[in-house]
């Protein structure tokens, strides 16, 4: 089986890469800048073209919450235009699409679990985007699976563990929100799901479930809770350790509105393609070996 990825250097597109290296009957092929840019269609014509590929997943994004309050324009063009003509070009050639979308299209107000058919009512540009993404990508391409993930670590890029490990070798304390609930994933396992779900595309010739799916870790917490567990974790393989002081979303003013519950249902997935993440905190404490460690 043969995957092509977008966004190489992303957390979801490394994890595959590695994770496809230990078994001998994937590879993957990852596409990302400056040849392929999700706001140059013709780049992604180019390399989806060229390919040949047996599913396409769509993991680059414009991912920086924060900075897209302030460039709503180029979210736009990435995590829907780009989503959209990545979805395209796989559809003209007949290949299925696994696409990447996020817990921040609902707006945190319900106290339950999200599920696949629960009202989407984002409230913040990136969330905004990956919603009219969703449905861009559903237009543009049949055969698609569309993947809502949350609050996700590796040891690869940018995510809330390093950071969290950055500032307690900087500092004894850190405040950390207690009011936004989610569940913390670990690219390592999304990449497993995604290929299981791959896998499972392909054998049964392309007439898997499609549609919109919830792949988390298991389990949930809040930021704070997530960071006092990267607190217990870290000592353990030599790294640094902070004191996590709780605190509410209105004393850590950001530009982006987050969810107060983002809490995903991940039973259709389970339902429909018998996979399921670990434990957050287990896949914690092998992510931040890694980091640790190597
Ligand atoms: N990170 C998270 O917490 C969550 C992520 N998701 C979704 O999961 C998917 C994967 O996330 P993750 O791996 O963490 O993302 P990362 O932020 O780690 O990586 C995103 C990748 O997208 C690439 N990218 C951004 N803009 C463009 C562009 N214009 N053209 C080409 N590539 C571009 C980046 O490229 P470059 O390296 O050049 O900047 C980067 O390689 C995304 O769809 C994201 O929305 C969902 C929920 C949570
Ligand atoms: C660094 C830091 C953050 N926070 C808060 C801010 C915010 O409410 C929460 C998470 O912080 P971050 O900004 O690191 O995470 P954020 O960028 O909001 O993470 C999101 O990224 C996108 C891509 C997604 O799709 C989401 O699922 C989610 O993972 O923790 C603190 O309270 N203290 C701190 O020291």
């Amino acid at each position: 089986m043969k995957l092509l990825v977008t966004g190489k250097e992303g957390q979801v597109a490394r994890s595959l890469v590695e994770r496809a290296s230990g078994l001998h009957d994937v590879t993957v092929i990852t596409v990302g800048r400056p040849e392929m840019d999700l706001a140059d269609p013709i780049s992604i014509q180019h390399a989806i073209g060229d390919a040949n590929v047996d599913i396409v997943v769509s993991a680059a994004a414009y991912t920086a919450v924060d900075q897209a309050e302030d460039e709503p324009e180029l979210a736009h063009a990435v995590n829907v235009t780009g989503a959209h003509a990545v979805a395209s070009a796989a559809a003209t050639r007949n290949i299925p699409v696994i696409h990447l979308s996020t817990d921040y299209v609902f707006s945190g107000t319900s106290n339950a679990l999200y599920t696949e058919e629960d009202a989407t009512d984002p409230q913040c540009v990136y969330g905004r985007t990956k919603l009219a993404g969703e449905l861009a990508v559903a237009s543009a391409n049949p055969q698609h699976v569309i993947l809502r993930t949350a609050w996700v670590y590796s040891p690869y890029g940018k995510n809330f563990v390093k950071t969290m490990m950055r500032l307690a070798a900087e500092r004894d304390e850190i405040s950390v929100v207690s009011d936004q609930w989610g569940n913390p994933t670990s690219a390592l396992d999304i990449a497993d799901g995604i290929i299981h779900i791959a896998e499972r595309i392909l054998s049964d010739d392309r007439n898997a479930p499609y549609g919109l799916f919830h792949l988390t870790g298991t389990g949930e917490t809040n930021w704070s809770g997530f960071a006092d567990e990267i607190m217990k974790t870290s000592p353990v393989h030599g790294g640094p350790t902070a004191v996590i002081r709780p605190i509410s979303t209105s004393d850590y003013p950001t530009k982006a509105k987050r969810p107060a519950n983002s809490r995903l249902a991940t039973e259709k997935l389970k339902a429909a393609y018998g996979w399921k993440a670990p434990r957050w905190q287990t896949s914690l404490g092998e992510v931040s070996k890694r980091i640790l460690v190597g």
